[in-house]
């Protein structure tokens, strides 16, 4: 049995993705070696002349957004970046551009406009160009005030940005996003389309409104003298903070030696939640360009020396978008920390059973007495395998839906005491094979589970008010779109889930009403008549 403590499990992971806040910011991240962040020598400024280069100018075919005018500022700072990118020494092949997908909802990205075989190298950055703490003009005062991680690159971007046309970074930020989807910046209202699940929980806004106020404000305010960014209020640095951190989420790479990276594309293995938190950070300009589609991932990024290398993983046709890998996420965790939801991740779509619900249900289908649930949870605390709430996967995934945390744990309530006093003596737990009556449990924690969303995607999406949400096109409807997404996806995992519980049971199963969805009907019924 895999043994976690706390935190998400991430299974067969290609990219190190870890969950959580300041951990909130923690996107698609590699694992990585602190020593070689730490050699880069401090990076000198960019000064060479922009536009005036000749194979990456608007008339190339490296870049397809040309407008007629050629006024599109979208366009002009693509251009730029481009310019920047190679004064900065990034080798790109011709086989690539960068294109405009605007059109997809995607931004920008990155495009094969030849034939590209598997292996073949796309492009690479030299690790003086990617913008770390080291690298960035922080003061040293100032970066040996702070050890963490997150917060000393967001404190190096934030300080960048506001160094506006003084920054070497300056075409790079330019083409960074202004503004987010990711649930961060969600209003109360638009999170209430995603009523019912636990992806609302992890945004962790206030932990890192606490970190920033409490750790990067009082540094900014002791250098005062240094800063243009200690001119800023309170409210506007964190503002700054949160817009930087999410752009770390979305775009940021922890920074591999050479040496770590020797895991390769495919092979499973797992990595728990907070692996990735302490590594180096880096923004790499260009390897960001990449967008991310589940399984459609054919490019990757390698670790040398000197510089790192984007190469594809797999043939890629003239035409086809090349993508990274974000690691497999669910489709909640997707628009959380990048902003956008596709149908290609549903497969991963997981929802999340809370700790809190297996012992209300417990209590209440087993009758049994909260000091009783008690004594168990704490011994399966003492075994180090107690977790926060537990995550269903879909029937059809490798693992299967349930996690054996969760099958040890729920065989563990239904045991009777002397069976349960017996384990204790031995300091065993149960095999990880649902007992009959852990699935008849763990079928009425699926009913409550499953009560906790909207009855149906209606009424998720409607407002406070009642009304439902704003007229078609505006971000609110986009963001709307994307919530109704998650939520039917979420509760086809569930009825998987039921499924398979229904079929375990076989025989045993003597339910009052044959559907799933008509016991949790008449659940929110009861509980409506309860109120009248
Ligand atoms: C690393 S950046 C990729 C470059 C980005 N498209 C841009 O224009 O800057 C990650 C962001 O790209 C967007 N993105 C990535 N993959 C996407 C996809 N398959 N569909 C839509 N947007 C995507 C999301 O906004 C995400 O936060």
């Amino acid at each position: 049995m895999r043994v976690v403590l706390g935190g998400d499990v991430v299974k067969k992971t290609r990219a190190n993705v870890s969950g959580g806040y300041m951990h909130v910011y923690n996107g698609r991240l590699k694992r990585g070696d602190k020593a070689q962040a730490a050699n880069l020598s401090a990076r000198s400024n960019h000064t060479c002349a922009l536009s005036n280069t000749t194979d990456w100018t608007p008339n190339s075919s490296f870049f397809n957004m040309l407008d007629d005018s050629g006024n599109d500022e979208f366009y002009s700072r693509s251009m730029r970046f481009i310019d920047w990118l190679k004064c900065s020494g990034t080798a790109v092949s011709t086989k690539i551009e960068l294109a405009d997908l605007r059109q997809q909802s995607a931004g920008r990205g990155v495009v094969a406009k030849e034939d590209i075989e598997d292996d073949e190298e796309l492009f690479s950055v030299p690790r003086s160009s990617i913008l770390t703490v080291e690298t960035s003009g922080l003061p040293e005062a100032i970066r040996s005030d702070l050890q963490d991680p997150w917060l000393s690159l967001i404190l190096a971007m934030a300080f960048e940005q506001q160094r506006g046309k003084e920054s070497p970074w300056k075409p790079y930020f330019d083409v960074l996003p202004a503004t987010f989807d990711t649930l961060m910046y969600w209003s109360t209202e638009e999170l209430e389309y995603l009523r019912g699940s636990a992806v609302a929980d992890k945004i962790g806004k206030q932990s890192a409104d606490k970190a920033f106020s409490e750790q990067l404000v009082p540094i900014l305010r002791q250098h005062e003298a240094a800063l243009d960014l200690a001119q800023l209020s309170d409210d506007d640095l964190l503002t700054l903070f949160h817009k930087m951190g999410s752009t770390i989420m979305a775009y940021a790479f922890d920074l591999e030696s050479p040496s770590s990276q020797s895991k390769t594309e495919g092979e499973d293995w797992e990595e728990d939640s907070d692996a990735g938190e302490s590594l180096p950070k880096g923004m790499v300009p260009f390897a960001d360009m990449l967008n991310a589609d589940a399984d459609r991932n054919n490019a990757k990024l390698f670790y040398e020396d000197d510089k790192v290398v984007m190469k594809t993983i797999t043939a890629v046709q003239k035409g086809e978008e090349l993508f990274n890998d974000y690691g497999p996420l669910p489709r909640a965790d997707v628009l959380r920390r990048y902003g956008y939801v596709t149908d290609n991740y549903a497969t991963y779509d997981v929802f999340e059973v809370a700790l809190a619900t297996v012992k209300d249900v417990t209590k209440e289908h087993l009758k049994m007495a909260e000091a009783g649930v008690h004594t168990r949870l704490d011994y399966f605390d003492e075994q180090g395998i107690l977790e926060d709430g537990y995550d269903v996967s879909r029937a059809s995934s490798e693992d299967g839906p349930f996690t054996d945390e969760f099958v040890v744990l729920l065989n563990t309530l239904v045991l009777p005491a002397a069976d349960f006093d017996k384990l204790k003596k031995k300091d065993k737990l149960p095999k990880p094979e649902l007992s009959e009556k852990a699935l008849q449990l763990l079928y009425h924690i699926l009913l409550h589970r499953r009560a906790m969303y909207p009855i149906d995607d209606r009424d998720s999406t409607r407002n406070p008010s009642g009304n439902l949400a704003a007229a078609s096109g505006t971000s609110n409807e986009h963001r709307r779109n994307m919530a109704v997404q998650i939520i039917r996806g979420e509760k086809e995992v569930l009825q998987e889930a039921a499924d398979t519980v229904q079929k375990l049971l076989g025989d045993g199963n003597k339910r009052k009403v044959d559907t799933f969805e008509d016991e949790v009907a008449n659940m929110h019924l009861e509980k409506k008549q309860k109120t009248w």
